[in-house]
């Protein structure tokens, strides 16, 4: 497999639209395939990390943040539109977690707001990966990596399929910024916190419809922000 990387950096936006991923898998156990999968991509996920680790000089954290990861795979099927049409498969949001890791058919549908709030269309080529920087690596880093807000929209004839490798912190972990990415003129940005805390409350907020759970973004950031 083939293993080209890009890193997909920011932006933030406010959109509500409706999640229409049709079923989610999450471990189809004793499926070899879906096995090899998932170790294939965690290690790409752990590259990735160390490569970002080693451009701000935090290689020492590696071992910690891997041994507090827990890795998650689904698998996600988006249904082609009617015809003529063109739909918001998936509201644009943020991912929360650490890192994300999209590999799909080769139908495409995802797309990344840029900074100045432009979608722009995803098109991977075949055997390459789309990484996504989640809320709570952004966090870790300080801000210093921001985390995309992204959508999914279907047009065509075709249905789409993507399979998503989704780091996140383990429960018990606490997500502390770095000394290293503080000084006098970084002022640390967020508060420690234990991601399942974090999840605990943000499930009880679209429990108790205050937020809508694919239309808010930076939710974490505004969490433990300072
Ligand atoms: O299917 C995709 O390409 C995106 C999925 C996604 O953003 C998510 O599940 O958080
Ligand atoms: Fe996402």
């Amino acid at each position: 497999m083939k293993e080209n990387i890009s890193l997909l950096l920011p932006q933030r936006s406010f959109h509500h639209h409706r999640r229409a991923i049709l079923f989610i898998i999450c471990f189809v156990l004793g499926s070899k395939t879906v096995a090899s999968f998932t170790q294939l991509a965690s290690e790409l996920q752990k590259k990735i990390l160390k490569m970002i680790l080693e451009s701000f000089g935090l290689e020492k954290y590696m071992d910690e943040l891997i041994d507090s990861t827990n890795y998650q795979l689904r698998v996600m099927k988006y249904e082609k539109p009617k015809p003529s049409d063109s739909t918001h498969a998936l509201a644009a949001h943020c991912d929360t977690n650490t890192m994300t890791l999209l590999y799909q058919n080769e139908v495409n549908g995802l797309q990344i707001q840029s900074k100045d709030g432009e979608w722009i269309n995803m098109k991977p080529s075949p055997n390459s990966f789309i990484v996504l920087i989640g809320e709570s690596l952004s966090v870790w880093l300080n801000g210093r990596l921001p985390s995309p807000s992204h959508r999914v929209m279907m047009k065509g004839n075709e249905d789409r399929y993507s399979l998503g490798l989704f780091t996140r912190p383990r429960g018990g972990y606490v997500i502390k910024v770095p000394n290293e990415l503080v000084d006098d003129n970084n002022p640390i940005l967020f508060k420690p916190h234990d991601h399942e805390e974090f999840l605990k409350f943000y499930y009880f907020e679209i429990a108790q419809a205050a937020v809508k759970p694919w239309g808010y973004i930076s939710r974490l950031n505004a969490y433990c922000s300072v």
